[in-house]
């Protein structure tokens, strides 16, 4: 039981008790309103005061299960609290897990995901896969650092670094050099789910797409944080840029856990110090470098995707 419960467990008790109080004194309110109120005094608008009329014998006469369905309500918003706050300790529990096994090599270095993204780009503005997938593997580094609570995010890229990795390695591996040339090869040998989930649900531009997503995310969000002032607050920046971008491809219980994870990343100068690469200036110069390309990848991989109606893949 850390801080996290105990303030959901006391923030829900007070909603409780504040819902309970409320539900009494409405459905007390009602009472003396239907028994000693003429509600035309609520003027010549005769539909206005019909639907008070209805209201409050409604509330009057269901009074035991108007309260009773205030507090289910409260209650189940309660446990659901206290469900997804278990469930974000629980499920990133500190085991040695797949995020584990890629991050326990080196610490994460900014520069190390600048030169990956440097070297996706081909001349001719292909992408390489190979790359891609090495600027993941350093960005997941980081989030490592992170502690448990972002267990679940970086199990989630992990899985897709792997089935990558997986296409990349395998018999058919040269044709997945370039992005462009998955994307010719899976739609060409239908190895791609167009419109609702079937057997291809590990396919590269699939698993790619939700990558490329989350690519959208760290640009907005390192641009955020390079062009913040020294008090900027971290969890803000990514809060910002998550709904801008990934949320709305996520339910509502990832959005949560997510909103609940952003609220625990360390403050700027932590953050800052965590990238590895000198003082903060050093840093956001280096991000400044890192942006343009991380944004010129996302932008082909974008357009690509568009050119051949994948943008929504199941
Ligand atoms: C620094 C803080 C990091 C915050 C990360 C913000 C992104 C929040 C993403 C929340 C993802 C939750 C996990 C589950 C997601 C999946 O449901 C969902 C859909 O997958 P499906 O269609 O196979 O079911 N998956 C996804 O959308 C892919 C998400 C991949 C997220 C990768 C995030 C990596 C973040 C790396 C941070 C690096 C910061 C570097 C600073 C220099």
């Amino acid at each position: 039981m850390n801080n996290y419960h105990t303030s959901f467990i006391f923030e829900g008790g007070i909603l409780v008790f504040l819902v309970h109080c409320g539900s009494t004194r409405v459905c007390a309110l009602s009472k003396w309103i239907t028994a000693e109120t003429d509600l035309s005094f609520y003027g010549s608008d005769a539909l206005i005061s019909f639907n008070l009329q209805v209201i409050f014998v409604f509330v009057n006469r269901f009074q035991t299960y108007f309260k009773h369905v205030m507090l289910l309500l409260c209650l189940c918003f309660l446990t659901d609290s206290c469900l997804l706050a278990w469930a974000v300790s629980h499920f990133s529990k500190r085991k040695k897990t797949m995020a584990d096994t890629v991050s326990d090599d080196q610490k994460f270095c900014l520069k190390e995901v600048l030169d990956a993204f440097r070297l996706c780009l081909s001349e001719n503005r292909e992408v390489y896969l190979q790359h891609y997938v090495a600027g993941w593997r350093g960005l997941i580094k980081f989030l490592n650092t992170l502690g448990s609570v972002f267990g679940f995010i970086s199990k989630d890229a992990v899985t897709k670094i792997q089935i990558l990795v997986h296409l990349l390695n395998g018999e058919n591996g040269s044709q997945y050099v370039t992005i462009q040339s998955m994307v010719k090869y899976e739609q060409g040998n239908e190895l791609v789910d167009l419109t609702k989930r079937g057997n291809n649900q590990e396919s590269g531009c699939r698993t790619l797409l939700r990558l490329h997503r989350a690519l959208r995310w760290l640009e907005l969000f390192l641009d955020r944080l390079r062009t913040s002032s020294e008090d900027g607050k971290t969890s803000v920046m990514c809060a910002d840029a998550y709904n801008e971008s990934l949320a709305k491809y996520h339910p509502w219980v990832i959005r949560k856990a997510a909103g609940m994870a952003f609220c625990l990343l360390p403050g700027r100068q932590a953050f800052l110090e965590i990238m590895n690469v000198g003082s903060s200036e050093q840093v956001v110069a280096m991000l400044g470098e890192a942006i343009p390309l991380i944004s010129e990848v996302y932008q082909i991989t974008e357009v690509l995707y568009a050119q051949h109606n994948m943008l929504d893949l199941p």
